[in-house]
């Protein structure tokens, strides 16, 4: 009998997709040692192989064009280059020839040999990475000697799910949302970097599911439902169909919700708020305005840091900042200085093994380590305030002293921009992200320093729970709703405002239907979220009543569990 499977795992992203697999595991490319006889003919494969995956190479990097930079381009020359070295190419043909050994074992040995090499000039970071690449080029000649395949994002031209044990920022920035209808990892929580990526790509995804990719074999039909989180692996014509209708049921949804883009974001009873979108590049401004959005609210400038090859100039970063300023056309952007470690690693800035690196040297740490590097980006980000209102955020602050720290580098920018163009910058809002636990118990320390908070619950909660956000065997340890941190979050919120401060949100919990009417009863002023929740979040707002929802928050923290607020919340919403 016919039996489709059900996986499991975490709805990370909204909607309904179905396509064939594609799955992003490396193939076996082990292989059994022998003696070979012709080595001319074995020498002949190699050389074929190679070939080949110069062709490969050329034609993906022929349809990434439209998508990456020089820059990004250029890695495909390099490893182009690298299958055509005269000295790589000799080592190999000698082994077959004098120790007759199989073409597999002489491109692996001499491969692995110049990536060792390579890998062992530790006073030269530049060569080191190229260790990488040999691997790299090295995986490819190898599936083509055996005649297998290797997964390839960027080259993928028709319509897929995507399966995989892991997905990284960098594998989500190279997907092309056209073909790529869904996906579904093994690992990865709500609140994962690869999570916050599809919801902006509008990928429906699961993560988190524990055995997507040992159930579902390449090329098998999988529908993603990412709104209830079930991937279904080979499902019936009927399962199809109920699905493709649950889709539709979605779209008019949305469609109802498409209403709200240039209403106002205001509550039931009048009170104004603020809802605006979370970006990663400069793109996505054109999405967040065609979404309605009241501003970016968090713009996530790592990601610039991270699609660079080498660490962006003043000049490159002006550029950026300037084209997603005035591409708001007026409305505030705010961005985030650099957040690179954690799990945000830059291939050209080597940054220290750790342990834990969340609790590591990262972000508002590495920029006050670094000035210089830290004055570069403020720089370009006051003189891209020429165009249009620029706030500027600081990421995982937990003492005073580092905002002041940080603060005091920000004016030595200031002036040095000054001195060409006086008065720049002077209007620039300065704020920071509240999400390590000590500085949202002392917010009233921090609020008087600054223009604005913006809560990161993402990281905040990780950090209050003690719970990798990325873990999924913890992410029953991702309660936004749990009384205990919406107390916390409340005493930020009152902290705020105490100071004449405003009170935003740009973690995930921001987008979050049940947590909306806490916030709103808590007096959270601006709302930052995946440019994709912003109409369906107006629309909800507009049909809450302010005094209502207070009376909400009051009788939330008065009990003692997440499971409880979550029964109340969903009771007061007439929601099942
Ligand atoms: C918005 C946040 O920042 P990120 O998700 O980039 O760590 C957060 O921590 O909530
Ligand atoms: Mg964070």
């Amino acid at each position: 009998m016919f039996m489709s499977q059900v996986v499991k795992g975490i709805a990370a992203s909204d909607g309904i997709g179905v396509a064939p697999a594609y799955l992003l595991v490396d193939p076996d490319l082990s292989y059994d040692k022998k003696k070979v006889d012709d080595t001319a003919a074995e020498y002949a494969r190699v050389e074929k192989a190679f070939q080949d995956s110069i062709s490969q190479l050329e034609t993906i990097k022929e349809n990434a064009k439209s998508r990456l930079g020089d820059e990004e381009l250029a890695v495909f020359d390099a490893h182009i280059a690298i299958l055509s070295d005269p000295e790589m190419l000799s080592q190999i043909k000698d082994d077959i020839e004098l120790n007759q050994t199989s073409a597999e074992e002489a491109v692996d040995k001499v491969t692995t040999n110049f990536s060792d090499m390579l890998a062992a000039m530790t006073d030269n970071a530049y060569m080191q990475e190229r260790a990488a690449d040999v691997k790299d080029v090295a995986k490819r000649a190898m599936s083509n000697l055996m005649g297998k395949e290797l997964p390839n994002i960027a080259g993928i031209d028709h319509p897929v799910v995507i399966v995989a044990h892991e997905i990284t920022p960098s594998d989500t920035s190279q997907m092309d949302a056209k073909y790529v209808k869904g996906m579904v990892t093994d690992l990865g929580g709500r609140t994962s970097h690869a999570a916050i990526m599809s919801r902006t790509l509008r990928i429906p995804a699961i993560v988190g599911s524990q055995e997507i990719t040992t159930t579902a074999k390449q090329g098998q039909t999988v529908i993603v439902d990412g709104l209830n989180g079930d991937a279904i692996v080979d499902p019936s014509e009927a399962e199809v169909k109920e699905y493709e209708d649950k889709a539709a049921a979605f779209e008019a949804e949305r469609a109802e919700w498409a209403k709200m883009v240039d209403a106002p974001s205001k509550s039931k009873d009048g009170k104004d708020f603020e809802i605006a979108a979370n970006i990663g590049t400069p793109d996505d401004v054109e999405d967040a305005m065609a979404q309605g959005a009241d501003g970016v609210g968090l713009f996530r400038s790592e990601f610039l840091y991270m699609s660079s090859d080498h660490f962006p100039s003043e000049e490159e970063q002006f550029k950026a900042y300037k084209v997603a300023v005035a591409g708001m056309d007026g409305k505030p952007v705010v961005v985030r200085t650099m957040d690179i470690g954690g799990d945000k690693p830059l291939d050209y800035m080597p940054l220290p093994e750790e342990l834990n690196p969340f609790l590591g040297y990262r972000a508002i740490r590495i920029c006050l380590e670094q000035p210089d590097m830290f004055k570069t980006q403020l720089r370009a980000l006051i003189r891209a305030s020429e165009f249009g209102p620029i706030e500027i955020m600081f990421p995982m602050i937990a003492t005073v002293a580092e905002l002041r720290a940080a603060k005091q580098i920000y004016e030595e920018a200031k002036a040095e921009v000054q001195a060409d163009h006086p008065s720049l910058g002077d209007n620039v809002k300065i704020g920071m992200m509240i999400e390590v636990p000590l500085a949202a118990v002392n917010a009233d320390a921090l609020a008087k320093e600054v223009d604005f908070f913006s809560i990161g619950t993402n990281d905040l909660i990780q950090y209050f729970f003690a719970a990798d956000r990325g873990n999924d065997a913890v992410s029953y340890l991702y309660q936004p709703l749990n009384p205990a941190l919406l107390s916390v979050i409340k005493h930020v919120i009152d902290a705020a405002h105490r100071h004449d401060a405003k009170a935003a949100m740009c973690g995930e919990m921001a987008g979050d239907q049940l947590a909306l009417p806490l916030l709103m009863g808590m007096g959270l002023d601006e709302y930052s979220m995946s440019a994709t929740s912003i109409l369906r979040t107006r629309s909800m707002m507009s049909k809450l009543d302010t005094t209502e929802c207070a009376k909400l928050v009051d009788d939330a923290l008065n009990l003692d569990t997440a499971e409880e607020v979550e029964a109340l919340v969903k009771e007061r919403l007439n929601l099942k």
